[in-house]
């Protein structure tokens, strides 16, 4: 697969311009990808998840210029993730979003082609294998994203706490402390299901440390409510152009002859 990414698709409109690097490392297994359904393989062996999320680790909502990111304290295993595809424990470190400028589309991995309005990923690190998320981000087997699709329905009561902290941090580099909020709320009902892969972070560094754990089953949103993501900018208060933060998804990776195993037949 090519190791130099296409440099068209750092340009195209739909795509914020980034500074990333055109040559990732490897660029064999990059992420995000579409999910073949019919092509991904039953694996007996995959466990299912066992998350056991803290509430009173979650620290901070803050805009990186990219999505808004909620923080946990992981100094100690206390808001974990097991089973699974993993063979070790990993801790949550943040979770975050991507999304549109319409309902149409939005997500970073698609199902069959299908693109969802928005998609949540919940980021852990190998905590029984490196003692700090810069160092796991780098290694092979070093974090692991639970994705969780979004799509236009009912309100989501959960997210609502999180959608009213937004405004707060409109701009790029703005943060407000945000506690006892329990990402658990954020998870489809049924975890049993879900499609792995090995992939890479979708935003530099693009590192290929992660093992991507996709949803079948998608929470519901409403449509005001991710309407104050698009309020977000991608921007910090000194800049003269203020530009939404809408279509902070990256482009679809080649899957350069990886399996995509599910646990559900
Ligand atoms: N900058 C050089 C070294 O950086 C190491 C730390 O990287 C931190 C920034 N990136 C991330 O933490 C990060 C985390 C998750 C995802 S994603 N969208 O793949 O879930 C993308 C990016
Ligand atoms: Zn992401």
């Amino acid at each position: 697969c090519s190791k130099v990414q296409e440099a068209g698709e750092y340009n195209t409109k739909m795509h914020p311009m980034w500074q990333g690097p055109l040559v990732v490392p490897g660029g064999d297994r990059q992420s995000p990808i579409d999910i073949v359904v019919r092509k991904s393989v039953f694996d007996s062996e995959l466990k299912p998840l066992l998350t056991n999320y803290d509430p009173r680790t979650c620290q901070q909502i803050w805009n990186n210029g990219y999505s808004f990111l909620v923080e946990y304290d992981d100094t100690a295993d206390k808001s974990t993730l097991e089973g699974g595809p993993l063979q070790d424990k990993f801790r949550l470190c943040q979770f975050h979003f991507h999304w549109g400028e319409s309902n149409a589309w939005g997500s970073e991995h698609t199902l069959d082609r299908r693109l969802f309005p928005a998609e949540l990923h919940l980021v852990h690190w190998n905590s029984n294998k490196y003692s700090l998320f810069e160092e796991a981000v780098m290694e092979e087997n070093g974090l692991a994203v639970i994705g969780v699709f979004l799509k236009v329905g009912k309100r989501h009561e959960g997210l609502q706490k999180l959608v009213d902290a937004l405004p707060a941090i409109r701009h790029k580099g703005s943060v407000v402390e945000f506690t006892k909020f329990d990402p658990a709320c954020l998870l489809p009902t049924n975890t049993d299901d879900y499609w792995t892969y090995h992939g890479s972070l979708t935003t530099p560094p693009l590192t290929e440390s992660v093992t991507w754990i996709v949803m079948k089953q998608h929470i519901e949103v409403s449509h005001d409510q991710l309407a104050v993501f698009r309020s977000l900018l991608f921007t910090s208060a000194e800049e003269e152009i203020q530009r939404s933060m809408v279509n902070n998804f990256r482009v679809q990776q080649p899957l350069c002859g990886r399996t995509v195993r599910s646990s559900f037949s």
